[in-house]
C-alpha cells in the first residue's frame, strides 16, 4: 500500500474464505450495491475509487476462488498475504467448516505478518448469509469471541439482503489500515525497540532449529 498525501490513500484488501461462503457476493455488493446471485470462479483484482470522510480512497480488492488443491492454495495464499494491507476473512453462518477455516487463516496471516505485531494486522472476520438464520450452525457469540481473542473486527452480514452491513466491513477495515499505517510511521519508542529486537532473536532461534 502507498499513501500519497493526507487526502489520498490506497489499500490492498484480500478476501479469503472456503468455497461458497459468499466472497464474490460481498465484493460485488460493495462495488456495485447489487446482489446478482451467481458469480463464477474467476480470480480477479478489482480497483475501486471512493470518497470516504473527504479522502480519495483507491481500493484494490483481490477475489480468489477457494482452491481444493491444498498445495496450490497454500502457495497462492502466501502471495495474497504478502500483497495485502488488510484482510476480510469470510465464513458462512450455516457452515461450521468454513468458520473453522477462519481460525487457520488467522494463524497463517499473523505468522506471515508478525513484523507488524499480531494485533495490528487489519483483519475483519465476517459471518455471511445472515438471512439464512434458520440454518445457522455458528452462533454469533462464537464469531465475536474469535474476533475478540484475535484483536479483529467482527461483523455478521447478508450480502444477499443488505448493502449497508457490507459497506461497514470495508470502511471499518480501511480505518484499521489507516491506523496501522500511521502507527508504523511513528518512532518505535523503547517498548517497540525491545519488542522488535526480541522478535528478531526469537526468529533466528527458530530458523536455526
Ligand atoms: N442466502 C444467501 N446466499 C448468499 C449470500 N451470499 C452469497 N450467497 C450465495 O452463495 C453462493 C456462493 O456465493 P459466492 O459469492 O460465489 O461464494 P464464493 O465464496 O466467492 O465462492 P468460491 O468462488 O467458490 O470460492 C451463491 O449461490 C450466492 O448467491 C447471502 O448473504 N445469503
Amino acid at each position: 500500500m502507498t499513501g500519497s498525501g493526507a487526502l489520498k490513500m490506497d489499500a490492498n484488501i484480500v478476501v479469503l474464505g472456503t468455497d461458497n461462503v459468499g466472497k464474490s457476493a460481498l465484493i460485488v455488493r460493495f462495488l456495485t450495491r447489487r446482489f446478482i446471485g451467481e458469480y463464477g470462479d474467476i480470480e480477479s483484482i478489482y480497483s475501486h475509487n471512493v470518497i470516504v470522510d473527504g479522502r480519495d480512497i483507491s481500493f484494490n480488492i483481490w477475489d480468489s476462488p477457494f482452491s481444493q488443491d491444498a498445495s496450490r492454495e497454500s502457495s497462492t495464499q502466501d502471495k495474497r498475504i504478502q500483497w495485502a494491507d488488510g484482510f476480510v476473512l469470510v465464513y458462512s453462518i450455516c457452515d461450521r467448516v468454513s468458520f473453522n477455516n477462519v481460525a487457520k487463516q488467522l494463524q497463517r496471516i499473523k505468522g506471515t505478518k508478525d513484523y507488524l505485531g499480531g494485533d495490528k494486522v487489519p483483519i475483519a472476520i465476517v459471518g455471511n448469509k445472515r438471512d439464512l438464520h434458520h440454518r445457522r450452525t455458528v452462533p454469533s457469540e462464537e464469531g465475536r469471541m474469535l474476533a475478540l481473542a484475535a484483536g479483529c473486527q467482527f461483523y455478521e452480514v447478508s450480502a444477499a439482503e443488505n448493502y449497508h452491513g457490507v459497506l461497514m466491513v470495508f470502511h471499518g477495515l480501511l480505518e484499521r489500515v489507516r491506523e496501522a499505517r500511521s502507527s508504523a510511521k511513528k518512532p518505535a519508542g523503547i517498548k517497540g525497540i525491545v519488542k522488535s529486537v526480541s522478535a528478531v532473536f526469537s526468529r533466528r532461534r527458530t530458523d536455526s532449529v
